[in-house]
């Protein structure tokens, strides 16, 4: 960096930092300060810059206190003491790390961080963080380890939502040793945490051992797996645009069930990269390696009506007539006892619901003492209007019922009469008559389909 005067003068920052402030939005910024180098320079920058465009919105910082090393304290009162001398204000928020979560202890500590974060910043606000360019190498290289893909190589973006805040990395295109001249040059002061030295966790050895082998080579290493990134981070957006495209010829709108002939007819890695999308934009975690090589084209390939699936945590997808269905493992399979049901009231049927009302000339007639629900046995018949008799089985296949709907469905008999099912067959003779009064019987199935529990991870 080529310094006027004042190091921390926004006059003497190189473009490339310029230009990163020059395109935050001009709102409320919170700095999340740790109290280490990168968002210690990052304070001071950020501060800087606001004097220099004498903008008059605020600027406060957030630290996280993890609770997890015995200096946590001592951490959390130096990033207090920073921010008294700026008079910044600073939040301090003490997080509890499952460390028994089977993720580690780093992985649980960031996501409860950035839980934290989340529900500290109100709507519109602006998160600023101290990643860096070696942080971002760094992070491109764990993940290119751990074989995650175009989205891992893509490694972090430069912003993403945060709830209903806004995160930016402000620092990206800078490396940790210019940060550092900057800090000395200025006389800040920050606290190196010891934990960067075991190289027992994967992080600190890519930092510590592998990074700076890259970089005696090719000395702009970081800067160069950042444009990489850059790269890949276009590179997803672009495939997730193609994805949005596919989708608007493969996605049944009013279940987001998928069309299998127009998914057919896309190439393999696009059907892939399509299902993987469907997939997470439904909330759900995309396929494993293997799923996706093996499972999906032979699923896909397979009989229409036949037994293939494919299992996810918690997700099953299946098919029936000519579309594939995400299900909910939870509520399949699912065949209550034989109950006696006198309405009015709701029965607890399974995973889901029957409701009676009683309403003049319509519904079933009323019995006493009441009626009995079981599950489909096999065998039973129903009685059309013409007074002819069915196999349940035709009947339910002729309205394209799929199997785990049927295995589901309500029978309600009267002694030995099936006389109505859920809310979609009345016997004709037991149909309730003008001046007479009935159940209107309304069937709440089960959630079937797998809805999201949360929206899908982004990128960090
Ligand atoms: N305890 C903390 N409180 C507030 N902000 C923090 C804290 N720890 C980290 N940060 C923010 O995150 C930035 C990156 O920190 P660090 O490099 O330690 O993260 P990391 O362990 O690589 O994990 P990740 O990059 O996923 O956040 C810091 O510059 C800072 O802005």
């Amino acid at each position: 960096m080529t310094r006027v005067a004042d190091p921390l003068s926004p006059a003497s920052w190189p473009v490339s930092l310029q230009r990163a402030f020059e395109n935050l939005p001009p709102v409320a910024w919170t700095v999340a300060l740790s109290g280490g180098l990168d968002s210690v320079v990052l304070l001071h920058l950020a501060m800087a810059w606001q004097q220099h465009r004498a903008r008059p919105h605020t600027l406060r910082a957030v630290h996280i206190n993890h609770g997890l090393q015995s200096q946590s304290n001592a951490w959390a009162s130096v990033c207090q003491h920073i921010c008294d001398r700026l008079a910044v204000p600073l939040e301090i928020v003490p997080v509890a790390v499952e460390g028994d979560s089977g993720k580690g202890l780093e992985d649980a500590a960031r996501d409860a961080r950035y839980e934290a974060f989340e529900q500290n910043l109100r709507s519109g606000e602006v998160l600023l963080l101290g990643h860096h360019a070696d942080d971002q190498a760094e992070t491109q290289l764990y993940r290119m380890m751990r074989g995650s893909g175009l989205a891992g190589f893509a490694a972090m973006p430069e912003s993403r939502p945060l709830g209903q805040a806004q995160l930016y990395r402000p620092l990206l295109s800078q490396t940790r040793q210019a940060l550092a001249e900057l800090a000395r040059e200025s006389g800040l002061f920050w606290i190196e945490d010891p934990s960067n030295a075991n190289d027992h966790y994967d992080r600190n050895y890519l930092r510590n051992r592998v990074l700076p082998i890259l970089k005696r080579r090719w000395p702009d290493a970081s800067e160069r797996m950042e444009r990489n990134a850059r790269h890949g981070r276009e590179a997803v957006i672009l495939l997730n645009e193609l994805a949005e495209m596919d989708a608007a010829c493969t996605v049944e709108a009013s279940t987001g069930d998928l069309l299998l002939e127009p998914l057919l007819q896309l190439s393999e890695p696009r059907q892939r990269n399509f299902v993987q999308w469907w997939l997470r934009t439904s909330g759900l975690p995309p396929l494993g390696e293997k799923q996706l090589l093996n499972a999906l084209p032979e699923f896909l390939a397979a009989r229409a009506d036949g037994t293939a699936e494919i299992s996810g945590p918690g997700f099953v997808i299946r098919r029936y007539n000519g579309r594939a269905m995400v299900l909910n493992q939870a509520v399949l399979g699912h065949r209550p006892d034989s109950t006696l049901w006198q309405p009015p009231g709701a029965l607890s049927w399974g995973e889901g619901q029957l409701v009676a009302e009683r309403s003049e000339g319509k519904g079933l007639v009323p019995f006493e003492p009441g009626f009995t629900v079981r599950s489909r046995q096999g065998g039973e018949h129903i009685v059309l209007a013409s007074g002819q008799r069915q196999p349940l089985k035709k009947w339910l296949q002729g309205r394209r019922i799929p199997p785990w709907e049927r295995a589901a469905l309500p029978l309600i008999w009267q002694a030995d009469v099936l006389v109505g099912i859920g809310d979609l067959w009345i016997h004709p003779d037991y149909r309730a008559l003008a001046g007479q009064s009935g159940w209107v019987i309304r069937w709440h199935s089960p959630p079937f389909r797998a809805r999201a529990t949360g929206a899908a991870k982004p990128l960090r």
